[in-house]
């Protein structure tokens, strides 16, 4: 995955570290609870539902962007012109745009893309954990829930780790250094409401009884991992959000992350994991979306996709995988802050003409390209 990374170079802008802080902060005090916020993260530390009032300039309405329609199973989330800004000191940071796609019942989506692309953006929109200098835009359907207006009581209330569960990035970082694994489940599990006991919790995460006695430094990624999946399957959740869930695991570990993985669609909840790593996504996604530059440019169910994908930044990226020829894309992604009017990825792109001036609408079959 170093190796993964190496080749996928991080996009756009970095965040003030200042922010960033904030930011790790907030997703700290959500993991720690097991993709919980109960009313005892401070206030301060939850501006989101006051970034949310201070929406800025509305993603561009298209009427004539056609829904694509991948896969069947009942809809758990239907994201609809997702936008997310984030207000720099003189610059604006286009982190997601108009991002559409849907999340269904037993059935895995796949988001991939380089580092700064907007997948945890994205991720961290749809949970109201992004920090006080986003303005969010368009709608995220969790049933009559609109999750992007919803106030920031009742994401933490009904949404995060009921509804939605988060295994985030870096499971280790975002526990709880001085607990042990146990107490911070059953912490998770007591807000929750929940009776079972944290070891019976653990079990279906892969952990025995004497995993949970340890500290997080006592943890291996893999276990931290478990311990993760195990905080994000408290409350039961119909829809899980994993962030990159297998950076810094080795191959096998990797592999049963993703069985795991598999087994949660299979039992019939909607599964969303962001990774960069494409042949993980091969064994557990059904779908996959390919974000460039903070757009989805292709969206396709998965054997179609590894079998051929049409946008030419996808063909890139599967190029680039060691099994496929290790062929790196050229060039960097353009910076969040100075985004081309036309196709983002047209100054890497061998195919790029004058057409791709304009910016490519997504089609009906899922791919935005003017040659595709
Ligand atoms: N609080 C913030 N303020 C300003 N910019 C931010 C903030 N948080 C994230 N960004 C920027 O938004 C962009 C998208 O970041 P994001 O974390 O979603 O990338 P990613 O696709 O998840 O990458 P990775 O694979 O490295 O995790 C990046 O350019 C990042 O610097
Ligand atoms: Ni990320």
């Amino acid at each position: 995955m170093a190796r993964d990374r190496a080749q996928l170079p991080r996009s756009g802008t970095t965040a003030p570290p200042g922010l960033a802080r904030q930011h790790d902060q907030r997703r700290t005090a959500f993991a720690a609870r097991g993709g919980l916020v109960a009313e005892s993260v401070p206030r301060a530390v939850h501006p989101a539902a006051h970034a949310r009032g201070l929406r800025a300039r509305p993603a561009p309405a298209r009427p004539d962007q056609p829904a694509v329609e991948i896969g069947a199973g009942v809809v758990k989330l239907r994201v609809d012109g997702l936008s997310v800004r984030f207000r720099l000191p003189g610059a604006v940071v286009h982190a997601v745009t108009d991002a559409r796609f849907e999340l269904r019942e037993g059935r895995c989506l796949a988001l991939a893309g380089e580092s700064g692309c907007g997948k945890s953006v994205m991720a961290h929109a749809l949970l109201g954990l992004l920090p006080g200098n986003a303005d969010v835009t368009g709608h995220a359907w969790l049933g009559p829930l609109d999750l992007v207006a919803a106030p920031e009581k009742v994401l933490a209330r009904q949404v995060r780790g009921r509804m939605i569960g988060l295994v985030p990035q870096s499971p280790a970082a975002h526990l709880t250094p001085v607990r042990t694994a146990r107490d911070q489940l059953a912490e998770a599990l007591r807000e929750l409401g929940r009776t079972e006991a944290p070891d019976e919790v653990a079990a279906r995460a892969g952990l025995r009884p004497q995993d949970l006695d340890r500290y997080p430094h006592q943890l291996s990624g893999g276990m931290a991992q478990r311990v993760a999946n195990a905080l994000a399957l408290a409350g039961d959740p119909p829809l899980i959000v994993a962030d990159e869930p297998t950076t810094g695991l080795d191959r096998p570990l990797v592999d049963a992350t993703m069985a795991e993985l598999r087994r949660l669609c299979d039992e019939g909840r909607a599964v969303l994991v962001i990774t960069h790593d494409l042949r993980a996504a091969e064994r557990v996604a059904d779908d996959i979306a390919v974000m460039y530059a903070g757009r989805i440019v292709e969206l396709s169910e998965a054997g179609a996709f590894f079998a051929g994908p049409r946008h030419p930044y996808a063909r890139g990226l599967l190029d680039a995988l060691p099994t496929r020829g290790f062929v790196p894309i050229p060039g960097q992604p353009p910076e969040l802050t100075r985004l081309p009017d036309g196709c983002s990825f047209q100054p890497r792109c061998a195919q790029a003409t004058p057409a791709c001036e304009e910016l490519p609408v997504m089609s009906g079959k899922g791919v935005a390209c003017h040659h595709a």
